[in-house]
């Protein structure tokens, strides 16, 4: 079965409106390639912006809140977002889960309401570095998996980004045996939570991808595409990874 390869960037807390003449070439790769899904998250703050520049791409955001509304100052729903034209959420990144002390319960909450306000829904897992080194990753990826993916989840409404802690800005991926390893187990997962949905859905990876590793990642059996920080930030060095993904496609 060919999945169709979705490369995301997650911008982070980067990014201002003198910034966004960067999505001009990277809205142009990403025209050339229709075979592939690109999407770009920027803070909050940017995605109107965001879309007033380059209407035709598709935007997201990197988290919302698990009620449609209420008393939760400083916080954004879901409908707010589709208000504004997002397409995609991002939750539970781990500076998320690490800063915010957000649990799997709540990521499973907002990725419910998330997904029922129509936004696609990234929802990211990964093992920490101690936890990578005690041999303890699998375990922890199936509980982040049960704990945080909605049984009616499907394969049009859910994404999830395969993020190894200390892959993230350090400049280090694990080996492509490790990945395999590791995406292989999340597809089996996968299928045991959604059955054949579970087939289906995008698995990324995400930690340190660049214009210069992205087609040997994304040519690892179940590696759907990539989530891209640092390297999202600018058209010269995303644009080589929408490339990558193209090949591949
Ligand atoms: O956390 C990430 C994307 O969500 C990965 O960040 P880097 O690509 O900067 O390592």
């Amino acid at each position: 079965m060919t999945i169709r390869k979705l490369i995301a960037g997650n911008w982070k807390m980067n990014g201002s409106l003198g910034m966004l003449h960067e999505l001009d070439g990277i809205a142009k790769a990403t025209f050339n390639h229709p075979e592939l899904d690109v999407v770009i998250c920027p803070s909050f703050t940017l995605i109107a912006p965001a879309i007033v520049r380059q209407p035709d791409m598709t935007f997201g955001a990197q988290d919302c809140h698990y009620d449609e509304s209420g008393s939760h100052t400083g916080c954004v729903s879901a409908p707010m977002l589709r208000e504004v034209g997002a397409s995609y959420v991002i939750v539970g990144h781990s500076e998320r889960r690490i800063e915010q002390n957000e649990t799997n319960e709540e990521i499973r909450a907002k990725t419910t309401t998330a997904i029922a306000n129509g936004l696609v829904t990234i929802v990211c897992i990964g093992e920490s570095r101690a936890a990578h080194a005690s041999g303890q990753a699998l375990p922890i990826i199936g509980a982040q998996l049960d704990g945080c993916i909605p049984p009616d989840a499907t394969s049009d409404n859910l994404v999830v980004a395969y993020e190894p802690i200390w892959a993230i800005g350090t400049g280090n991926t694990p080996p492509p045996e490790s990945i395999a390893e590791m995406h292989a187990s999340i597809r089996d997962r996968l299928c045991l939570l959604l059955g054949s949905e579970g087939k289906k859905v995008r698995i990324l990876y995400g930690g340190s991808v660049t214009g210069k590793n992205a087609e040997e990642l994304m040519a690892i059996p179940d590696v759907n595409g990539t989530l891209v920080g640092g390297a999202s930030l600018t058209a010269e060095q995303f644009v080589p990874i929408i490339e990558a993904g193209g090949r591949l496609a």
